[in-house]
């Protein structure tokens, strides 16, 4: 039996990856390395195929069968807000196109059990400010990134209903901090990597959107370990593999919020800098407020993320610099 990680070259993939090898499981990588980077899984057999291309359904079902493929957690996806925004069609068509692909590559190697990599995004701005969101709340999306997301759980859900598949979506809040420099976010829109990337050059960041109904005025997110987030994915394979029953939609966040502001000072803190902040305007599709009720995860998974933003910006602050995180490593 083998775990197929598609989009497992990615920042949160190779975590996974990372997590599944450390307790001797077999992986298959697939990745077109769009975004992903093959240095991140090492010695370890990768399938270079973009998913969202119907040809290659195929090619994929014959790998998966070649490496016994049980389970496949599914990350590949396009996940950039603010260009969701200016191209909907083509992260409807690609997140959704990606998924369907992998599902029929999935039955065709009677592979029966899946995770799909989902986002707080589906939830839009809730109704009571800064309150935590739970898995019950309508999802309301405010970008085309959230609804495709938001198809793709619907689209796994249907999938498992007509084929008897072990199927969850976990929705991940906002994915931060590394285990090892070489797994980091080397990206360049999400914050903790561009706070980095600015107080580093003695530069001012740009916060998106001022005298919001925040604390601080600027906007809330739940900022979630990627250490944790992949230890999770183990977690629900484990569950679904045995039979148990899995909700089809789990949150993995902490279950606290924290400001654009305190982002900054955090990593600020760690790198021993003055934070330095130029409040600009609200980008298009960026939700107010967004922190997770955890209790689900909890009951259904026995998850709970034990790390926190200190931990995070501690991580990526040494992992930035080449160094391992003992932090994470000793938590485990
Ligand atoms: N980073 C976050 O905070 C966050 C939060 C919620 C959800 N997510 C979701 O988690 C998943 C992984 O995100 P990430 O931050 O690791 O991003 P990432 O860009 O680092 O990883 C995505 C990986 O998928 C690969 N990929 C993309 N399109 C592909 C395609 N068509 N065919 C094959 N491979 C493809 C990329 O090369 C990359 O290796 C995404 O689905 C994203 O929507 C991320
Ligand atoms: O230079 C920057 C970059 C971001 N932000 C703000 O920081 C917060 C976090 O932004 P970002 O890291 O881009 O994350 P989100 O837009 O919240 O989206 C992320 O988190 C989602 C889950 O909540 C995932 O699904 C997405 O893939 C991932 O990009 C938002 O309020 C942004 O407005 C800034 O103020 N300045």
């Amino acid at each position: 039996m083998s775990v197929a990680v598609v989009g497992g070259a990615g920042y949160i993939g190779a975590h996974v990856v990372d997590v599944l090898r450390a307790r001797g499981e077999h992986v298959l990588v697939v990745d077109d390395l769009s975004t992903g980077d093959a240095d991140r899984v090492p010695g370890l057999p990768l399938t270079r195929i973009d998913v969202t291309d119907p040809t290659q359904v195929a090619p994929l079902a014959t790998a998966f069968r070649q490496h016994e493929v049980d389970a496949v957690v599914h990350l590949a996806a396009r996940k950039r807000v603010d260009e969701s925004v200016a191209h909907p069609t083509r992260y409807l068509r690609d997140n959704v196109a990606g998924l369907a692909n992998v599902l029929d590559a999935a039955t065709a190697a009677d592979a029966r059990t899946v995770v799909l990599s989902s986002t707080a995004a589906v939830y839009g701005t809730p109704d009571a400010a800064g309150a935590p969101v739970d898995e019950s709340t309508p999802p309301r999306p405010e970008n085309p990134y959230g609804t495709s997301k938001l198809a793709c759980e619907w689209l796994l859900e249907a999938h498992a209903r007509a084929h008897g598949v072990a199927a969850t979506s976990l929705r991940y809040f906002n994915v931060a901090g590394a285990a090892r420099p070489v797994l980091a976010d080397r990206g360049t829109s999400n914050l903790v990597p561009i706070v980095l990337d600015r107080l580093r050059a003695d530069r001012a960041v740009e916060v998106f959107g001022g005298g919001l109904t925040t604390r601080d005025g600027t906007p809330v997110r739940d900022y979630v370990h990627v250490v944790d987030v992949a230890e999770a994915h183990v977690v629900a394979l484990d569950a679904l593999r045995s039979g148990r029953d899995v909700p089809a939609v789990v949150n993995l966040g902490t279950g606290e919020g924290s400001t654009v502001l305190e982002v900054v000072r955090a990593v600020a803190r760690v790198l021993g800098v003055e934070p330095r902040v130029d409040v600009v305007a609200r980008r298009a599709g960026d939700p107010v407020s967004v922190v997770a009720d955890v209790t689900l995860a909890g009951t259904a998974l026995g998850w709970r993320a034990r790390l926190r933003l200190e931990d995070i910006a501690a991580d990526a602050v040494r992992c930035d610099a080449g160094l391992t995180p003992e932090l994470t490593d000793s938590s485990r």
